[in-house]
């Protein structure tokens, strides 16, 4: 009965969390939904620079907060181990609707793309920014990553298999495609308004703080492999070197696990 329960309390997060995460490319695309971006009550300048920076700070400190190992040594003397993700997913999608729902809209106008193909090509890559987010979460592995393998696993009496360690597809030209994706999705709007910018802006910032927070797990999970990893393959822009002299440093300073 419990592990029945356990798995459809998994199944049921995984719902809404699609739910909110696709009102989210709405709201940052500025369409098709009743609140977004760019919409909704209106506050003060500085009252809503304060309660928009406020809402991304407490997402950001939700979602790397509750991803440290540290933490989640903790949290799972708490929460069962087959729903620790599961109920991360959860907590993670009622924050991210949180700040959709109290988002004040900031509307002056930073720049706007008049010419026919730019407008296309700037949709073109909020489309394309999407589509490299969800295609990297079946690289990396999906169904771990949302909770639910976990929650099958328990369920079947068995245990969840551990996530692999990727070098392959995207992740042999960046170490984080997936943040890649949302930076490209983020940036890329024919019309930026201040509101707009101070999402993007602020998110690039997590997501240069939240992906090296990450490395320190992954180097610790993985060890030597992910160091010679981060020598070769750049951080998020294709085409640059990777992190060698870091590297090299950190890997002769600390002795090597595998
Ligand atoms: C939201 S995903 C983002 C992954 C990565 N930062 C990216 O942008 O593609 C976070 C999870 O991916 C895992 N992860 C990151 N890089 C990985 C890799 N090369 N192989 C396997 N798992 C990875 C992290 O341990 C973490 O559990």
């Amino acid at each position: 009965m419990k592990r029945a329960l356990f798995f459809a309390y998994g199944i049921v997060s995984y719902l809404i969390f699609l739910l909110v995460f696709s009102y989210a490319v709405a709201f940052i695309g500025d369409f098709a939904v009743p609140k977004t971006i760019n919409s909704g009550p209106e506050s003060a300048f500085w009252t809503a620079i304060l309660i928009n920076t406020g809402l991304l700070g407490l997402f950001a400190v939700q979602h790397s907060g509750m991803a440290r190992s540290q933490f989640k040594e903790w949290w799972t003397r708490i929460v069962p181990p087959s729903v620790e993700r599961t109920t991360y997913v959860l907590v993670a999608s009622g924050v991210l609707a949180l700040l959709m729902w109290q988002w004040r809209p900031l509307t002056g106008i930073v720049w706007e793309v008049e010419a026919g193909w730019a407008e296309t090509a700037l949709w073109a890559g909020f489309g394309l920014g999407w589509l490299i987010v969800l295609g990297t979460t079946f690289i990396i592995s999906h169904w771990h990553l949302f909770g639910l393998k976990q929650v099958h696993s328990h369920y079947r009496k068995q245990e969840a298999p551990k996530p692999q360690f990727q070098v392959r597809s995207l992740y042999k030209y960046v170490r984080h495609p997936l943040y890649l994706g949302f930076l490209i999705a983020f940036w890329s709007t024919p019309t930026m308004t201040v509101g707009h910018l101070l999402f993007a802006a602020a998110s690039t910032g997590y997501i240069l703080v939240g992906a090296t927070l990450e490395e320190r797990d992954l180097i610790a999970r993985f060890g030597e492999r992910y160091r010679r990893y981060r020598e070769r393959v750049p951080m998020l822009l294709p085409g640059l070197s990777g992190g060698k002299s870091t590297a090299a440093k950190e890997t002769s300073a600390r002795p090597h696990h595998s």
